[in-house]
């Protein structure tokens, strides 16, 4: 059976969900959880690593400037998403928001999962961020259908390391991992660690096709029910 890794943002779930609900939220929570937990050793680890990278700010709203103007460029620092996901715990649990998920992309993991395929979550956000957005699915828990999580601790997604480190730990060859991201540059590593990939080119996300030399040469769908993963 072939094993699927997926990406989140772009992929299974809109884009839109992630920078105009999740992003806004962790920027907002962020000083008061910073007051709140920056001495629980676990945070203070994340916060000593951004101060530490950032010429030794010394104090903790210089650190909680920094980060939020992080999650204002988008940027996929480790630390950052760390700190995002011990966030967003919260809110999900108080039912501020619940994940979005496609429904084509909650349709398929579930049939693939039936059919014997072994599904892993590849993402930018951290593994504990990852487990929360699937389990606080908008239709329900699908977090028991994923066998292994990986995030950038593993190393950056436009890394080939970083895939063949995940292939090694799902213990498969690596054509027989189908990787299904939203970002060209992400599935160009697949590739070349050896994975197959397929492109997710979604008009909510994407309003303009990404076509021919655009695509890179990976096969490009708009919605995972154009995905057969084979055997
Ligand atoms: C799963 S946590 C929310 C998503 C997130 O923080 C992120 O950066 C998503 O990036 P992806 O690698 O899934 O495109
Ligand atoms: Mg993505």
């Amino acid at each position: 059976m072939k094993h699927i890794l997926t990406d989140i943002e772009g992929t299974t779930s809109s884009i839109s969900f992630v920078k105009d609900v999740l992003f806004p939220y962790a920027r907002r929570a962020l000083p008061g959880f910073v007051a709140e937990h920056g001495h629980e050793p676990e945070v203070r680890h994340w916060l000593d690593q951004v101060a530490a990278e950032n010429g030794g700010l010394c104090q903790d709203a210089m650190i909680v400037e920094t980060l939020q103007g992080w999650i204002d460029q988008d940027r996929k620092h480790t630390a950052l998403k760390a700190l995002q996901g011990m966030i967003w715990r919260w809110g999900y649990e108080h039912g501020e928001y619940r994940a979005h998920f496609y429904p084509d992309a909650a349709e398929a993991l579930r049939r693939w999962h039936a059919a014997g395929h072994v599904i892993s979550v590849y993402s930018s956000g951290s593994v504990p961020a990852q487990k929360l957005f699937f389990a606080h699915a908008e239709g329900g828990d699908l977090s028991g259908l994923v066998s292994h999580w990986f995030d950038t601790e593993i190393g950056g997604k436009r890394e080939a390391g970083s895939y063949r480190c995940i292939v090694d730990t799902l213990g498969v060859p690596a054509g027989q991992v189908l990787f299904l991201s939203d970002v060209v540059e992400e599935l160009d590593a697949a590739r070349d660690a050896g994975l197959d990939t397929v492109l997710l080119d979604r008009r909510q996300d994407y309003p303009r096709p990404r076509l021919d030399e655009a695509c890179h040469g990976h096969r490009r769908v708009e919605d995972f029910s154009a995905i057969r993963p084979g055997t």
